[in-house]
């Protein structure tokens, strides 16, 4: 049933499943408000019977000479206290609370969710340079340096707790990550020091958690002296706590042993995946945001309204760009309209999956790239076919089945991406060449919302990023005429810092094309 919620652990990889989880949470509200509501009807009953009781006592007449009050006494000592100490009120309510927990829980997110989610902001705080402990006050500042960036100023701060920071930095730590653990759980330590002795019912963690974790994290990252110090800490709250104690005194004994530890602090390494040999110039592209200013400068890139002798494009022509000449990189300025936008995305919604990747011959889900995705076909709305015409007549090649692949809807994640890639085969057993209609020669990609900020389009050879532009749409070639596949297409789907992102991509394949891109033996072309 497609319109089912996202399968437990999928609810991070797509902005609209996120957005799905309001609704249990607004059930459990309910739930919660009907709890409250009970209990605090029960507390003030009870505390009508305790004021009763003690005004009785605070008489100064003896009470027992009315035989009533005498009565009453013996009476509430026989019968009315059992009944208060004894209610089912309590039970009652908690029952009706936990019981419409059981039934929203297959709803919820599950754990895959959260290290979904948390890793999600660290790729953020990787990608864009951002400092955890401005994260953790709701900024989002690139800190390079001295200098400040603000990338995304938001309306209202949002802050994150000691245990939400904790959770973050524990989910880097159970990976064996000292890198991100390190500063997500200083920030921890540090919100709890802030906060010490104020109980919260929803914490997971308290301080001691959060040293006991971080000082393992600095003996395992090679600083003693932050676990020796750390550990100290903690057993000022935990005296009796004896693995605390043992490694207190294995710290102190390796720093006896060599001083020096305690001077020279060791340089964490961000974990590198190998995968991702450009990653630096990958970052620096999503970060400047597309702003290369001299792209424009170069006068063979123009601007212009493109009619291509169609009958279609010369009453409604659309003003395409020029990005980039090697490779053919063009932006088209509102190819659609707000409402065919959110109409495609409508249509995709209940059909969304976790995108997957070709290796080989098997599809697969990964984390560098993090999205949902559905096809579309054209039968869906007549609307698509419209929108095939408009491709055509733009391209001046054949998308029609099986010379192109169906629409693919994609959403992204939170802190969603595709790291660096190409969109066409590189390996002859790819998935790809099973409609029989050869490679994909080229890419027209449609954006189908803005985002606040991040979640740009980076060519990585080609030294530049594309912004977003709502309605927009890039095209580009990725094979060379040759057929060959043009290495300096690779490109990546920047993380979206802030906001929903959708896009659609139409494959466009080689076979089709024969008499509208000629073919030629030049590597070059
Ligand atoms: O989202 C983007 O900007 C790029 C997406 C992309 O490259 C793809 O879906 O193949
Ligand atoms: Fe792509």
């Amino acid at each position: 049933d497609p319109e089912r919620a996202a399968a437990r652990g999928d609810t991070f990889s797509a902005l609209t499943s996120v957005a799905r989880a309001l609704g249990p949470e607004r059930r459990l509200l309910g739930l919660l408000r009907r709890y409250l509501r009970g209990e605090e009807a029960r507390l003030r009953d009870l505390t009508r019977f305790y004021d009763k009781v003690l005004s009785l006592h605070e008489d100064s007449t003896t009470p027992v000479a009315n035989p009533l009050l005498a009565f009453t006494l013996i009476k509430r000592l026989q019968s009315d206290w059992r009944n208060v100490v004894h209610s089912l009120e309590a039970s009652e309510n908690i029952r009706a609370l936990k019981d419409g927990y059981e039934k929203v829980e297959q709803d919820l997110p599950a754990f895959e969710d959260l290290e979904g989610a948390a890793r999600a902001l660290m790729r953020l705080q990787d990608v864009y340079m951002l400092n955890v402990k401005g994260l953790a006050r709701g900024v989002f500042q690139r800190v390079t340096g001295s200098a400040i960036t603000d990338l995304y100023s938001p309306k209202r701060l949002f802050s994150l707790t000691g245990d939400d920071c904790f959770q973050v930095g524990k989910v880097a730590y159970d990976m064996g990550d000292y890198y991100h653990a390190i500063p997500w759980l200083e920030e921890a330590v540090s919100l709890f020091r802030g906060s010490y002795g104020e109980w919260k019912t929803e914490d997971e963690a308290s301080l001691e958690d959060a040293l006991d974790h971080l000082a393992f994290a600095y003996f395992q990252a090679g600083n003693v002296s932050c676990a020796l110090s750390l550990s100290r800490e903690f057993l000022l709250y935990s005296p009796d706590n004896k693995r605390m104690a043992r490694n207190v005194l294995k710290y102190e004994r390796l720093l006896a042993e060599s001083p020096n530890q305690v001077v020279t602090e060791a340089v964490i390494q961000r974990p590198n995946i190998p995968h991702l040999q450009t990653r630096d110039t990958y970052e620096g592209l999503c970060q400047t945001l597309g702003s290369q200013p001299t792209l424009y400068q170069i006068p063979s890139l123009y601007c212009s309204y493109e009619t291509n002798s169609n009958a279609y494009l010369l009453l409604q022509p659309i003003r395409k760009e020029v990005i980039h000449l090697e490779p053919y990189i063009a932006l088209y300025h509102d190819f659609i309209s707000d409402s065919e936008a959110q109409k495609i995305r409508e249509f995709a919604e209940p059909w969304l999956q976790r995108s997957v990747v070709a290796s080989g011959e098997k599809q697969l889900q990964v984390e560098y790239r993090i999205s949902k995705s559905a096809w579309l076909k054209d039968t869906v709305d007549p609307m698509l076919v419209t929108l095939n015409h408009r491709i055509a007549a733009l391209t001046g090649l054949d998308v029609r089945p099986p010379y192109a692949e169906y629409l693919q809807v994609v959403n992204y994640g939170i802190g969603g991406h595709y790291e660096p890639h190409f969109d066409h085969a590189t390996s002859p057993s790819s998935p790809l060449y099973r409609m029989k209609s050869g490679n994909r020669v080229a890419t027209f990609m449609i954006y189908l919302s803005s985002v606040e900020a991040g979640g740009a389009t980076a060519f990585i050879y080609a030294n530049l990023s594309m912004p977003v532009v709502k309605n927009a749409a890039l095209f580009w070639w990725n094979l060379h005429r040759s057929g060959e596949g043009d290495s300096d297409t690779l490109h990546a789907g920047c993380p979206v810092l802030v906001g929903d992102k959708w896009v659609a991509n139409k494959w466009i394949h080689e076979y089709g094309q024969e008499f509208r891109r000629p073919c030629s033996s030049s590597p070059e072309d």
